[in-house]
């Protein structure tokens, strides 16, 4: 059955649930009197769809529907999750909340992306919300910060794992959650060196990306520290540098008057800082540096790599086809180069992940190598046959040509979306063992699973197979480079 959301404000963070969605497979109904939200709303949803599959070594389910409503009743009927985003002032948080709270089902999650309201604050009135406070893009950063009644954040989380988000439900309700908590104190501090004429905002901003903010995707504070302890660790860390706190290192609680003169200050450094690029462009840029970072932490799994791969390894598996489908996954914008298209050597980054896949089929997963036997490739030959670009959908089937013995020789075929066959690569491999590092037949149900599939897809036509570098193609044999 096909969940429902109801995204109530469509602005920056509604826009950013309802891809989140949407995307992942959900029906998403919104409302917002705002005459622009359809259009901002497709401009974002535009940015997610090239971003968020990129994360993903598989597909993600096909899009939900889509849905505009001009009153809160339609909007939020049969909904499983009501998402509220609208400005951040108490009382229309009031006004809202104590319509869906009367206007939606029973059993809907009704989440307020407030960022810093506690639950008693919105519910003061009699609304039923838990806080569900996301990070922008809301599409590709999985922290999802819950507060408020236990069973529903329970509820909560459980559905929120479905879409890929992180849950992180608070021990107890506070202004402004844990992370508002952190960045306000640097958001604070950024202010006063502005203010002070210590630093512009491009110079903070470097100080943050060319140092610690690159530290803080994968080890967060606390172990970075624990680390900047040495050996001696963590309690070697606090006695160096606790001192410091009651030196004045921050202004503390100290705010800076937020003046016209403040705003104006801060925006026209930030003007022409960044002004040569439009909103849209610097999202993508971030999206796209952000999907590069996300699929780094995918290889060892650390921080939000972690939850990409938990997530996918939940989606739908491909349908079954006559040869086994061993990859069907969206081309991220990091994998295409300086002419404009899927660089050579991510074609064979993408077979690779389709011969793992492959492996795994047949029996030799984790628990297979952990036990002492893997494979290894020998060889690989590629034919690039037509251009993939940036959010094309490939797809990879693996035809075991021989499979029999310590040799497995695959013939993998790249299809884009509109079935043209991009690529063919062709890999052998042996199987080895990985105490000695010697050659050495696979166990009996890896074998046997292999040659199954040798003995399914024999006499199949595998056109290139076997091809030597240079070989003139049938279909133009006298061409040859001007
Ligand atoms: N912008 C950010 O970086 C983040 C914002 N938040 C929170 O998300 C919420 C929304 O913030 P933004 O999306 O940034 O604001 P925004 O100003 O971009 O969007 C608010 C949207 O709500 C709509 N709206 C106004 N009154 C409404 C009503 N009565 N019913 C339905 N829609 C209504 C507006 O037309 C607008 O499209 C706030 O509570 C904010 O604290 C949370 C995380 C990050
Ligand atoms: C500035 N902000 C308080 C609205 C930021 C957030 O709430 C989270 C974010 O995305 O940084």
């Amino acid at each position: 059955m096909t969940r429902k959301a109801a995204i109530i404000g469509g602005g920056v963070i509604g826009g950013g649930w309802a891809a989140r969605f949407l995307l992942n497979g959900w029906d998403v109904a919104i409302f917002d009197p705002d005459p622009q939200a359809e259009r901002k709303i497709g401009e974002v949803l535009d940015n997610a769809r090239r971003a968020l599959p990129a994360l993903y070594d598989r597909a993600l389910p096909p899009e939900g529907r889509l849905s505009w409503h001009d009153d809160l009743a339609s909007a939020v009927a049969d909904a499983d999750w009501v998402q509220e985003s609208v400005p951040e002032t108490l009382a229309l948080k009031h006004k809202v909340l104590g319509q869906l709270g009367a206007l939606a089902p029973a059993n809907a999650v009704i989440g307020s992306s407030t960022s810093g309201f506690k639950p008693s604050e919105l519910n003061a009135e009699g609304a039923r919300a838990i806080v569900a406070h996301p990070f922008n893009p809301v599409y590709l950063l999985p922290l999802i910060e819950l507060v408020g009644e236990a069973d529903t954040c329970a509820r909560a989380s459980t559905l929120l794992r479905e879409v890929g988000c992180y849950p992180l439900t608070l021990r107890k309700e506070i202004d402004a959650h844990i992370a508002d908590r952190l960045l306000e104190a640097v958001w604070r501090e950024s202010l006063w060196l502005v203010k002070d004429g210590i630093a512009t905002t491009e110079e903070i901003d470097e100080a943050i990306r060319m140092g610690f903010g690159i530290r803080w995707a994968q080890m967060g504070l606390f172990e970075t520290y624990r680390i900047a302890g040495g050996e001696a660790g963590m309690k070697h860390f606090m006695s160096q540098f606790g001192p410091a706190l009651s030196w004045p290192w921050t202004k503390l609680m100290d705010v800076p008057e937020f003046n016209d003169e403040l705003v104006d200050l801060i925006a026209s450094q930030s003007d022409s800082q960044s002004g040569h690029m439009t909103i849209r462009e610097l999202e993508r840029l971030r999206d796209d540096n952000i999907v590069g970072m996300l699929r780094a932490l995918r290889r060892t799994g650390t921080g939000a790599g972690g939850v990409i791969t938990a997530h996918e390894a939940a989606l739908p598996a491909p349908l079954p086809a006559d040869l086994p489908v061993t990859a069907d996954r969206q081309v991220p914008t990091s994998w295409t180069d300086y002419n404009g298209h899927m660089n050579d050597a991510e074609y064979l980054r993408a077979a690779s992940d389709a011969t793992d896949r492959f492996i795994e089929m047949i029996g030799a997963d984790a628990a297979y190598v952990a036990a002492g036997h893997s494979f290894f490739t020998v060889e690989t030959h590629t034919r690039y046959l037509a251009e993939v670009h940036a959010g094309d959908r490939l797809r990879i089937t693996t035809q075991v040509i021989e499979g029999a013995g310590k040799r497995m020789h695959l013939f993998h075929r790249m299809t884009r979306a509109d079935g043209e066959l991009a690529a063919t690569v062709e890999v052998m491999l042996l199987h080895v063992d990985l105490k000695s590092r010697a050659t050495c037949p696979p166990g009996p149900a890896v074998a046997a699973n292999l040659s199954q599939y040798a003995a399914a897809h024999a006499g199949l036509p595998a056109e290139g197979i076997g091809r030597h570098v240079g070989e003139r193609s049938k279909a133009s044999p006298q061409t040859e480079p001007a």
